[in-house]
Formats: structure tokens, sequence, C-alpha cells
């Protein structure tokens, strides 16, 4: 069965670092990739830009292709987005279908300090998207649940509702959210981090110009 795909993300605001490594992932999976904004990222500070500039920011970067998508249940809930939470009402909803939780090197190198984060395996698979520029270290406590579910081969995804975790070679773009607004905050355009269409209103990057950095 083709597997449903999450990309979760702050996405203050979406670059093409996220693009690229989520339409490589779709490809590499043969998945229905769903962006997937959260509401208050747990394990950070508050994003600047509100929930309706970063969907109105995804939805000009996902214009114009069908391959990737928008999720926004998340924006929905009240309180910290624990995909946890999320990966519960999927399982509901998707029945037996794969699930794959998509996540760049560095945030999975933290799954350990995630809401019940074992149990996310129960819901889904992994799939690890390395990132460069970032330290990416396994702890002990996360190779030694991660050692006996990875896999190489992308097709056993169709066979198997959750459970595995594979490595995904995806094309490394060192591109971050974080470069992004420090660029905006100086005046400066980041014209080619970013997809065009963000470009197209001068309204849309405003919540990030001249803005102190958190
Ligand atoms: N260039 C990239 N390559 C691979 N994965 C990425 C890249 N940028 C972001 N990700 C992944 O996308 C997900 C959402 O990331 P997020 O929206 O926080 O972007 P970010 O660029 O890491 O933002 P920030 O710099 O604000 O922390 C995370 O799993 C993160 O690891
Ligand atoms: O469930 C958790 O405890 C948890 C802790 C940290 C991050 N997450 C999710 O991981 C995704 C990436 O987070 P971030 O902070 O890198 O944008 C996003 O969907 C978050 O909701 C989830």
């Amino acid at each position: 069965m083709k597997p449903l795909a999450l990309f979760g993300g702050t996405f203050d605001p979406v670059h093409l670092g996220h693009l690229s490594v989520a339409w490589e992932a779709s490809e590499l999976l043969n998945a229905e990739v769903r962006l997937m904004p959260a509401n208050v990222p747990p394990h950070r500070h508050a994003p600047t830009a509100t929930p309706a500039q970063r969907v109105a920011m995804l939805k000009a970067a996902l214009q114009g292709q069908e391959r990737l998508t928008l999720d926004t249940r998340e924006l929905r809930r009240e309180g910290p987005s624990y995909t946890i939470h999320t990966l519960r009402e999927l399982r509901q909803e998707q029945g037996d279908r794969p699930l794959v939780l998509l996540l760049g090197a560095d945030a999975f190198a933290n799954l350990p300090s995630w809401h019940h984060w074992r149990e996310l395996f129960e819901h889904a698979h992994i799939g690890v998207l390395n990132r460069p520029g970032i330290d990416a270290a396994w702890s002990v406590e996360l190779a030694v649940e991660i050692l006996p579910r990875r896999v190489t081969d992308p097709d056993l995804l169709q066979t198997l509702p959750a459970g595995k975790v594979i490595e995904l070679a995806v094309t490394p773009l060192e591109i971050s959210a974080t470069r992004v607004r420090e660029l905006l905050a100086e005046g400066r355009d980041p014209r080619y981090l970013l997809p065009c269409g963000l470009f197209d209103d001068p309204a849309v990057l405003a919540p990030y110009r001249g803005k102190p950095l958190p």
C-alpha cells in the first residue's frame, strides 16, 4: 500500500531545504508526503510568524505541484504539538496503511526527549533525512532502540504499517530557517534559499524583517 509520510515542522518560514528533502523522500518511498506545521512546537521558542502566516507561506510554496500537500491538523489543537497525539489520530483514520514520520537528522537525534517517544514506532515508521552542518550524533539509548528496526529497502515499508527506521540519502542542503530569519532581520533577501512564491507579495516575509532574533 502506498505509504503516507508526514513531515512536521515549525516552517518559520518554509525553505528550499524542507521542500527538496520532502520531494526526494516522496520519490524514494513512493509515498504521499504531507507537510504538517506545528501549532506550538514543543522543544523550542515560539515561532516568529503566526500559524496563519506560516500556512500562507506553505500554500505559496506548494503551488504548481501535486506531490507534496499540506496537513493543518496540528494547528487545530491547543497546547504543545506532541507528535504522538498526531500519530494516534492518524492511525485511527488510516487503518493499516503504512505511515512514515519524516525527520531531519537533527530532529531524529533528539527523539529520546520527545513525549512518549517509544510509542511513536507503534504507529509509524521513521524516515531519517540527512542534513549537513548539524550535530546529529545518536545517544546510546537511541541507538539501542533503532538498531533492530533499521532497514535499507524502502519497499519493505509498504508491507508493514509501522515500526521500521530507514535512512534516506537525500541531496544535502545546508539551509535552515534560522539562517533565513537572520538574513531577513538584517534586511537582506535570501531569494534562492526560499521558494520564489514567497517573494510575490512583500507582506509575506514582513514578519521577519528588522526583527530582533530570539
Ligand atoms: N536543510 C534541511 N535538510 C534536511 N532536513 C531539514 C532541513 N531543514 C529542516 N529540516 C527538517 O525539517 C523538519 C522541520 O524543521 P524546521 O521547520 O524546524 O526547520 P529548520 O530549518 O530546522 O528551522 P530552525 O532553523 O528554525 O530550527 C525537521 O525534521 C528538520 O530536521
Ligand atoms: O512530540 C514531541 O515531543 C516533539 C518534540 C519536538 C519536536 N516535535 C515535532 O518535530 C517536528 C520538528 O520540530 P522542529 O522544532 O524542528 O520544527 C515538529 O512536527 C514538532 O512538532 C515533537
